[in-house]
């Protein structure tokens, strides 16, 4: 894909890694300038995959009646509407499933996929270089994208390193030109003294809904930035706890949060990372 895209002359792919076990303080990763961390999501903002239930046809010998022929239907030349089929067994349980879908077992993926999303996030700020970091989703549920980000921002770990959202005014004229922006009315609570308003936050989302007169799909994406970064490395080298000159081998310089590689257990991960340079 990235060739496709024409950029294999600036990307490398590094296939087949495990993001949350690298360790951000460590050589290559930490000359990481900026980080496109686009995860694993519900994909409910695709179109076609979850407002397309399988089709369950009716089969005969699942007691399936067949009409008896009618001797109008044969007749050439009459465009007859085709009969309903019986309501089959089959089609109650695929309704059943699509209610689950807005339910009890929604609920809980959404609760299960969010907080590995927060997770990639918050590991994401852990490199000692990046001023940028980008998180997207496919998914049009708050819970995968506004609630994450607030989380994030909320984190000890973003505060300290001074972590916040790239605003509407400083994007690139596309991205402020888009009109879709995120849902107020869950940017949640920031923790009083955060340095950006849930206004300023929500303003500062891409969102793009499916089904709607753009034409896209579901997606949803926010930038995360740092001013200072080499003020605030300089300042760590001065004290000595600059991750790239210590020899430590976990970039826990935290106080809040032990690192320790953490991943989820029995996942296989297939994926590229890619490491952009800033
Ligand atoms: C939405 S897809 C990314 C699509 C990609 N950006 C593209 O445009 O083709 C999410 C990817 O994240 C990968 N992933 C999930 N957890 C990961 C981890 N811990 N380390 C590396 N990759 C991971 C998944 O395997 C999946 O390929």
């Amino acid at each position: 894909m990235v060739e496709r895209a024409g950029g294999k002359d600036h990307v490398k792919v590094k296939a087949g890694q495990d993001f949350l076990k690298l360790d951000p303080g460590k050589q290559p990763w930490d000359d990481i300038g900026a980080l496109l961390l686009d995860p694993s999501c519900s994909g409910s903002g695709i179109v076609g995959r979850d407002d397309m239930p399988t089709l369950v046809l009716p089969e005969k010998h699942a007691g399936f009646v067949d009409r008896p022929k009618s001797k109008k239907r044969k007749r050439k030349g009459l465009n007859l509407p085709t009969p309903a089929p019986e309501h089959p067994a089959e089609l109650d349980e695929e309704i059943q499933l699509a209610e689950d879908q807005s339910g009890e077992k929604l609920r809980g993926r959404l609760e299960a996929l969010s907080a590995f999303q927060l997770k990639l996030l918050l590991h994401a700020f852990r490199f000692p270089r990046a001023k940028r970091v980008t998180y997207s989703t496919c998914s049009i549920h708050a819970e995968e994208n506004e609630h994450v980000v607030v989380k994030a921002l909320n984190s000890p770990l973003a505060q300290q390193r001074g972590w916040r959202i790239l605003r509407r005014d400083e994007q690139v004229p596309g991205m402020k030109a888009w009109d879709v922006r995120g849902r107020m009315g869950e940017c949640g609570d920031l923790l009083p003294g955060s340095i950006q308003t849930s206004e300023e936050i929500s303003e500062a989302y891409i969102r793009c809904n499916k089904g709607t007169k753009e034409g896209t799909q579901g997606f949803f994406v926010a930038g995360f930035v740092r001013d200072n970064v080499d003020g605030a490395i300089a300042e760590a080298d001065s004290e000595g706890t600059t991750p790239r000159s210590s020899t430590r081998s976990s970039p826990s310089d935290e106080p809040d949060e032990e690192w320790e590689g953490f991943s989820d257990e029995g996942s296989t991960v297939n994926s590229m990372l890619m490491s952009i340079d800033s």
